[in-house]
């Protein structure tokens, strides 16, 4: 047997919702740089599902989907109190109340197609209100309701704080879940496939892939990266910290890439709102540390930043807790990994590798008293 270590290369499935050749992240054959430029995310999610840009009637009817399933049954707000509020990561929480929202849909388990489609809608429409409703209340605040009369940016920002966004927030929060929005076989995105290939359901495909972006190698690391800004603290420290980190062996997160060898497309359009924020908040340092980083790890190591790596400091600026950034990943990646699913689904087979077997050979069984 050959084994390819973590799957690197191997090419497991046929998509049609999101390609990267050559260091270009296409979503159905659109630039992501065009995408992030000129797309709200609602258009973005509505491509990913149906392989077209929506008309704007079609868009309209969305948007209204969206708007009406984004309250969260009263069973889920409630189940939040109960959780070890002071300790529990977000992503667990959100891991969680996904799991829990599938037992409060009667049809979690019917497995028609438009039944399947209005399960992402619901499920893509309540992703927002779960991260911020959670946020407010580990801090003792009352959830705030989902408005029907605000884009999804606007609306998730609006729901963290209680206070309708201005323009910039909204637009920089836009772009970054479109950038997030799909990428292929991603291994978020494959944990979704191979749950649902087994026709399992569709909360069950979104849990178990909540639970694979949560790692730090994965959607984890752009709260990794501010957890490092944060422990350099200065850009003068920068050059000491990272070249002893470089030295050590350690890998600084937000760099290098299982796909991208020239660099990852969507880290520059985050490095243009993460300068734009921090210097509107009056806190550039933490752009200036990252353009040093960056400077160092592309200089010895020839690793580019991907795109948790700008992403910190851009949410950062926009007074986000660095827990919630995994979770924000999730609210937007959900609409590739719903499209994933449904992909799945229409053409399934069930997925199952082989493993080359390394323990020992054949071994006959002593019973528990006469072994020694
Ligand atoms: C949304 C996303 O998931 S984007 C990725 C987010 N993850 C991170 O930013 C975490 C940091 N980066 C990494 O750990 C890796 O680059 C990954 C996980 C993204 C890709 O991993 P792989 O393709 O398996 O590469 P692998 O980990 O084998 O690295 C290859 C070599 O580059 C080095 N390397 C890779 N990434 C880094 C890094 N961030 N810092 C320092 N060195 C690194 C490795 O140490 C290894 O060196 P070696 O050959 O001398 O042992
Ligand atoms: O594709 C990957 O391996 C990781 C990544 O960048 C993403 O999921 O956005």
């Amino acid at each position: 047997m050959t084994v390819t270590r973590g799957l690197e290369g191997v090419v497991a499935t046929t998509s049609s919702i999101s390609s990267i050749i050559d260091d270009t992240l296409t979503y159905v054959g659109y630039n992501i740089d065009d995408l992030a430029e000129n797309a709200s995310f609602e258009e973005v999610i509505y491509l990913l599902w149906h392989r077209k840009l929506p008309t704007k009637s079609e868009l309209e009817v969305l948007n209204k989907q969206l708007a009406e399933n984004a309250e969260l049954p009263k069973e889920v707000l409630d189940h939040f109190k109960m959780y070890p509020i002071n300790s529990v990561h977000p992503m667990a929480a959100l891991r969680t109340a996904v799991s829990l929202l599938g037992l409060y849909d009667q049809d979690a388990d019917v497995m028609e197609q438009e039944s399947n489609y209005l399960k992402a809608i619901r499920l893509q429409a309540k992703m927002p209100t779960i991260v911020t409703a959670f946020a407010r209340i580990r801090k003792g605040l009352e959830p705030v309701a989902p408005r029907t009369d605000l884009s999804f940016a606007a609306n998730f920002l609006y729901m963290l704080s209680g206070n309708e966004p201005d323009a910039i927030a909204v637009d920089a929060f836009n772009k970054a879940l479109v950038l997030h929005a799909d990428h292929e076989l991603n291994a978020s995105t494959f944990t979704a496939r191979v749950c649902v290939a087994t026709l399992s359901d569709v909360y069950s495909g979104v849990t178990a892939a909540i639970g694979a972006l949560k790692g730090p190698l994965h959607g984890g690391a752009n709260e990794a990266v501010m957890k490092m800004l944060s422990e350099i603290g200065s850009p003068d420290n920068v050059e000491s910290y990272v070249r002893e980190k470089l030295a050590n062996k350690e890998k600084i997160m937000g760099f290098g890439h299982r796909v991208y060898r020239q660099g990852d497309p969507r880290a520059k359009h985050l490095r243009v709102m993460s300068e734009k924020l921090t210097k509107l908040t009056g806190e550039p340092q933490w752009y200036e540390m990252s353009t040093k980083i960056e400077a160092i790890v592309t200089g010895e190591k020839n690793l580019p930043p991907n795109v948790d790596f700008y992403s910190a400091s851009m949410y950062h600026s926009l007074g986000i807790d660095h827990d919630l950034f995994t979770p924000i990943f999730a609210v937007s990646r959900v609409s590739g990994w719903l499209a994933h699913i449904l992909e799945q689904y229409d053409n399934n087979r069930l997925i199952r590798p082989r493993a080359d077997y390394t323990g020992p050979g054949m071994q006959v069984y002593v019973p528990v008293d006469q072994r020694s």
